[in-house]
C-alpha cells in the first residue's frame, strides 16, 4: 500500500466576525485504491475539510501532501495545475455544460490540462464514457440526459486525466436509490482497480459499503474505521 494523501493537524477557523473553529487537529492518511467516506452531522465541517483537501482553500494551519507533493504554502498557479493533473471532482450537482454533448463535457478538463492532442483527449473521453456505461450517449447534449446519466458523465469527466484521487461532495445527494446504487457500483469498481476515492456523504448505506469511514463531529475526527462488508 502507498499513501496518496496525508493530512496533518489541519486547523481551520472562520471569522464571522468572531472566531469560529470549524476544523480542529484533523489528521489522517489515505492509501492508494482506498474508497473512503467522510460522514457526520450537518455543519460538522465535512465540506470545509474536502475543500481544503481539494487545494481550493489555502487558508488553514497544518500540512497537506498528495501524490508525494507538499501542497501547503504553494502558489495558486501551482495548485491549479496540480488539481488538473491529480484531482477529479464529483459534486451533488453535476455542473455539466447543458448545451455541450456528454463527450465534449468529458473532454473539457483534458483539453485544459493540455497534455494530449485533441484527438487523443477525445479517444480517452470515449474510453471513460465506455467505462461508466455511457458510450451510447456520447453525442447527446447534457441537458437531454437524465439526472443519473448526467452524474455518470460527471464521473467520466472526473476520470479524464487519470486523477490520483477522485473527491466527491455528496456525489449521490441528488439521486434516487437506483441511481445512487449505480454510482456507488461505479466508484466501487474503480476503487477495486486502484482508483482512490474520497466521498463526503449523508447516506449510511453508501458509507457502509466503502472501505473505510471517517466520522466527524464539531470539526474533529471522532471515528476512523474499516468497513467489513464490501
Ligand atoms: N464561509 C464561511 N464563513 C463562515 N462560516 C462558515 C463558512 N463556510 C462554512 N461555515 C460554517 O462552518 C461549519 C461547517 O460547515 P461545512 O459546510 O463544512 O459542514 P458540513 O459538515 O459539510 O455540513 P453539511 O452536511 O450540511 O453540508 C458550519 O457551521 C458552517 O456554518
Amino acid at each position: 500500500m502507498s499513501t496518496v494523501l496525508s493530512a496533518q493537524h489541519l486547523n481551520k477557523a472562520f471569522y464571522d466576525p468572531e472566531k469560529f473553529q470549524v476544523l480542529t487537529d484533523v489528521t489522517f492518511d489515505v492509501q492508494k485504491g482506498e474508497f473512503l467516506s467522510i460522514v457526520g452531522k450537518s455543519g460538522c465541517g465535512k465540506s470545509t475539510l474536502l475543500y481544503l483537501l481539494s487545494t481550493m482553500d489555502t487558508d488553514y494551519e497544518g500540512k497537506i501532501e498528495m501524490a508525494d507533493t507538499k501542497l501547503t504554502g504553494r502558489s495558486q498557479d501551482y495548485l491549479a495545475h496540480f488539481r488538473n493533473e491529480h484531482l477529479g471532482f464529483v459534486f451533488q450537482f453535476h455542473f455539466l455544460l447543458p448545451e455541450f454533448s456528454a463527450l465534449q463535457n468529458v473532454m473539457l478538463p483534458g483539453l485544459k490540462l493540455g497534455k494530449y492532442p485533441e484527438k487523443e483527449v477525445e479517444e480517452r473521453a470515449m474510453e471513460k464514457l465506455r467505462l461508466i456505461g455511457m458510450a451510447d450517449f456520447a453525442r447527446k447534449p447534457a441537458n437531454k440526459l437524465s439526472g443519473g446519466q448526467q452524474q455518470r458523465v460527471a464521473i467520466a469527466r472526473a476520470l479524464i486525466n487519470d486523477p490520483t484521487i477522485i473527491m466527491g461532495d455528496e456525489p449521490t445527494g441528488n439521486l434516487d436509490r437506483a441511481n445512487t446504487e449505480n454510482v456507488f457500483t461505479i466508484f466501487h469498481d474503480l476503487a477495486s482497480k486502484g482508483q482512490t476515492i474520497i466521498a463526503v456523504t449523508h447516506d449510511p448505506d453508501f458509507a457502509a459499503g466503502t472501505n473505510r469511514t471517517i466520522e466527524m463531529s464539531d470539526g474533529m475526527i471522532i471515528g476512523n474505521h474499516e468497513n467489513k462488508v464490501q
